[in-house]
């Protein structure tokens, strides 16, 4: 078994140990029931005695029928509670392991597959947990006493039950290991499956607009056919090995009756120990034969284990676990030699990267795409550290401080703000839980949102759905201005929110971030030229380094690549401006 879920099945030990003590106690009653059931065979077709005699019997059969319903009652609902005990916990763990991990982790996985192992392989476990795991304690007692029972009562069915029962865990230990790879196989399938449907679904828009939908539908046809091969491979194992356990116990019961049958003749044994045997007998190896049943039912859990831990268990992207909490943030943030790597890149993402935010600072973080302007917001914001070198606040390295804390002071606005389905008014308080309605009326009017919600019908109540559906990009982005207003966090990072926009939207919402932007440190990444001119520095960035840094004055004196930029930029487009310091940044 997974240690990992071992140690997790250790943590409901109690309960689990109920189980078994039913499923024993359970057994036991079979023994007392099969000998109850051969009494009052052998009393009334032998010895042909009236009701009276067997009557104590038949309510001694009756108590035991009526104990053993009772048992399986009790343990089914305490496996069933055993494992939605655990996979209730395991469910939290892993939402608050991606939550922990942040969105670089999940950007890094497949967002199907994970969805998948979170609902899927959660629920998975189920069988594993409640059938297999307490039917393999289940399985090492029962036949144990039974077979004590049998060679007390006659050694030599003792004997056979003991030759025969190893044929079966030989067996299942053989079927078992091409039954796990082929359920592997069924699980990558499956969550293959998850993660092209997902991504189809999120890609809509652009598979329409490259007329690339009928081809992905055949995508997700082959995706899904691979899946029925793999899902009837690991059935047909599961079939043979019904089979062969059902034909090993019937060869083996077969055995035991001829035997008994040829010494009952000459009267070697009497009737009701044979009777008592023969009942006995399919209960030795009925345990066994479930425990076959319930590998194949468990195996997709076991699969789904693996990977639930493997996402528990992954290294984390680096969450520091700092406690230190400042009276305020008036401190230089500095970056000292930081470089960073993605775990599964050869290249830094970012490379030695030297500078100051001094406070109230509004720095411009320009440079071509892949430069690593987004990671160095994402190790501002603590989402990841630093591979080499620190930042600093001050004196005190980000690591060190309380990331909660930290992550208060700080509002972030992207190109494309998230908005969470449920009322605007939610939308607006999880920056705030505590704000006022004067509040939220004065973050509306501060970022010029006021105007549309007003206009609808139910104003700030109004449900909005998924990802902000219903709303323009425009009215979203002032929609996540209104929450840092809210927040009023000193220190604000910007994936420059007006990038998306019409210039006119641009230009207004500009109005609303620069009051947004008075009398706090920000770090925005420009892609456009007239951004980066707003504010009070520029850092230039191309392929992890800080090439260049400097106010706008200094930058357009200097003949650095700054210059070449705004003349790029000047003679075309935006594009112009970052294919030229692509080029310049080659020949540096
Ligand atoms: N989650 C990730 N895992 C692995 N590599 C990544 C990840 N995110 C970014 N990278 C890589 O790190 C480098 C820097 O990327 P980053 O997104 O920081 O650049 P950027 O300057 O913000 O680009 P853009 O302007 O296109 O957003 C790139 O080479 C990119 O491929």
């Amino acid at each position: 078994m997974n240690p990992r879920l071992l140690k997790e099945v250790k943590s409901v030990r109690m309960l689990l140990g109920l189980v078994v003590l039913q499923g024993v106690l359970s057994g036991i009653l079979i023994i007392f029931q099969a000998y109850d059931l051969a009494d009052i065979v052998n009393r009334v077709y032998l010895d042909h005695q009236g009701f009276v005699h067997v009557e104590h019997t038949i309510w001694s059969l009756l108590v035991i029928i009526i104990a053993r319903a009772l048992l399986t009652l009790f343990g089914e609902t305490g496996a069933l509670s055993l494992a939605t005990k655990i996979q209730a916990r395991l469910r939290l763990q892993l939402s608050q392991r991606i939550l922990d991990a942040g969105p670089l982790y999940v950007n890094r996985e497949q967002t199907g597959e994970l969805v998948n192992t979170v609902i899927k392989g959660v629920e998975d476990l189920e069988p594993y947990l409640a059938r297999y795991i307490p039917q393999v304690a289940i399985t090492g007692l029962v036949p144990t006493i039974i077979l004590i029972e049998a060679f007390v009562k006659d050694w030599i069915t003792g004997v056979i039950l003991l030759v025969t029962i190893p044929l079966i865990p030989f067996f299942m230990i053989l079927i078992g290991r091409q039954a796990e790879s082929k359920t592997q196989k069924q699980w990558e399938m499956l969550s293959r499956l998850s993660a092209h449907f997902l991504d189809v679904l999120q890609g809509l828009t652009t598979l329409k607009l490259l007329g690339q939908s009928g081809h992905q539908a055949q995508g997700i046809e082959r995706a899904s056919d691979e899946f029925r091969r793999a899902t009837m491979a690991s059935l047909r194992i599961a079939f043979l090995s019904a089979l062969v356990l059902e034909m090993l116990a019937s060869l083996s019961m077969a055995m035991v009756a001829v035997g008994i049958g040829l010494r009952l003749i000459p009267g070697l044994i009497s009737f009701q120990t044979s009777f008592f045997l023969l009942v006995l007998v399919p209960e030795f190896y009925l345990p066994w034969r479930m425990l076959g049943t319930r590998f194949h039912d468990g195996l997709n859990g076991m699969e789904a284990a693996k990977r639930i831990f493997q996402i528990l268990d992954a290294p984390p992207l680096a969450e520091s676990h700092g406690t230190v909490r400042l009276e305020d943030v008036d401190h230089p943030l500095v970056f000292d030699q930081v470089s960073f790597r993605y775990e599964d890149r050869e290249q830094s993402a970012i490379e030695d990267i030297r500078a100051v935010v001094h406070p109230h600072e509004r720095i411009a973080i320009v440079g071509p795409s892949g430069a690593g302007k987004s990671t160095l917001l994402s190790l501002v914001m603590g989402f990841a550290q630093p591979s080499q070198g620190t930042i600093r606040l001050g004196t005190i390295s980000l690591q060190n401080l309380d990331l909660l804390w930290w992550r208060q002071q700080i509002s972030f606005l992207t190109q494309n703000p998230y908005i969470f389905s449920g009322t605007l008014r939610d939308n607006l308080l999880m920056a705030n839980p505590k704000a006022s309605e004067d509040q939220l009326e004065y973050a509306l009017e501060m970022s010029g949102a006021m105007e549309f919600v007003k206009m609808l019908p139910q104003g700030l109540d109004t449900y909005i759905d998924e990802k902000g559906r219903g709303l323009s990009g425009g009215q979203k982005q002032r929609l996540a201005m209104a929450r840092a207003f809210l927040k009023d966090a000193p220190i604000v990072l910007m994936d420059e929110p007006t990038a998306n926009l019409d210039p006119e939207t641009e230009s207004i919402l500009w109005q609303y971030l620069e009051k947004l932007l008075e009398n706090r440190t920000a770090l925005v990444v420009a892609h456009r030229l007239s951004t980066a001119r707003r504010l009070d520095k520029i850092w230039v960035m191309n392929q992890g380094r800080l090439v260049q840094q400097g106010t706008l004055r200094e930058l357009e004196t200097s003949h650095g690549l700054y210059h070449e930029l705004t003349r790029a930029y000047r003679a075309s487009s935006q594009e112009g401006l970052y294919a030229a310091l692509s080029q310049h940044a080659k020949t540096l």
